[in-house]
């Protein structure tokens, strides 16, 4: 039997839409649009496509585009400063430094610098501890966008065992620190974790965040287990995951594709917390 296929694209297309409903009663309400900066240092041709698409989706979902694009050999005092612009300035209600920064950047000093209210990618610490203790604040974007494709196939993640394969502080961390919340059982693993198909083939639920192209193999997967592919690998057969899709999809349940899977939701996911940030900042109910 061949899994589900999690169609992350659909998904995502719908919360945008979703979310430019919001954002037009915002604009009602409060009087102008939610404003989303993005910085771009650098020409990293990747960064620059999804620099791109975000700027494109900020402005479908009715929010105001804000794109500082800096050169490569920006240092890091000159950064910090238009961080520190764009945490002064009231019309911005979310703040991203695309990520990677080049190497002679300190990346930690200037994520530190962004106002964790406006902290829209929830990568300061400020939001990383509120997520570990169920507080309100901004939780990354890519695991928000696994958790909402992991519901849409188990609505109720209660009790079920979950592996997540990597431990960045922006997908592994944050992925467990959800799946927790959502009462799972969850083990993280890594590059270093013993007889990792043994531990991948007791999970329910899959979460793989490794950047290592097919490095799950078919047969570590639970018949029936939910896998997410959060890779994004791009090699000369094309983009490919974390997981070897064409194995996976005859064991498991359900399986997201890439393209097509996660990657949508993260931007989708960044409108949300922009239209949410906005939403605070004006002491208004975010409908969501
Ligand atoms: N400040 C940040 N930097 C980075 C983040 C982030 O969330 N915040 N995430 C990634 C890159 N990223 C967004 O920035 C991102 C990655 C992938 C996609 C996406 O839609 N992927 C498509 C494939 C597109 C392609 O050909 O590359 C898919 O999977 O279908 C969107 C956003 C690192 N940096």
């Amino acid at each position: 039997m061949t899994a589900t296929i999690i169609d992350g694209k659909a998904h995502a297309a719908r919360l945008r839409a979703t979310i430019a409903t919001h954002v037009a009663a915002f604009r009602e309400q409060a009087g102008r649009a939610p404003g989303l900066a993005v910085v771009l240092v650098g020409e990293d041709p990747a960064s620059s496509v999804y620099v791109k698409s975000k700027g494109r989706a900020t402005r479908e979902a009715g929010m105001e585009s804000i794109e500082h694009r800096l050169p490569a050999d920006t240092d890091d005092a000159t950064l910090l400063a238009l961080v520190e612009t764009l945490n002064a300035d009231p019309a911005v209600d979310g703040i991203l430094v695309q990520l990677p920064l080049p190497k002679h950047l300190d990346t930690q000093a200037v994520l530190l610098a962004i106002d964790p209210d406006k902290d829209v990618d929830g990568f300061h610490p400020v939001n990383a501890g509120r997520l570990a203790t169920g507080m309100p604040g901004f939780v990354p974007c890519t695991p928000l966008g696994c958790v909402m494709l992991l519901k849409s196939v188990l609505p109720d993640l209660t009790g079920l065992d979950a592996v997540v394969v990597g431990r960045s502080n922006i997908v592994g961390k944050p992925m467990a620190q959800l799946l927790i919340a959502e009462s799972c059982t969850v083990t993280v693993a890594h590059s270093r974790t013993r007889d990792l198909p043994a531990r991948v083939r007791q999970a329910d639920i899959v979460v793989a965040a490794v950047g290592i192209a097919n490095f799950i193999e078919g047969d570590w997967i639970k018949p029936g287990a939910t896998v997410i592919d959060v890779g994004i690998n791009r090699t000369e057969a094309g983009l490919v995951g974390d997981v070897d899709f064409a194995e996976a999809v005859e064991v498991a349940g359900a399986i997201t594709p890439v393209p097509g899977g996660v990657g949508p939701m993260t931007i989708a996911c960044l409108l949300r917390n922009t239209y949410v940030s906005a939403c605070r900042r004006d002491g208004v109910e975010a409908a969501l």
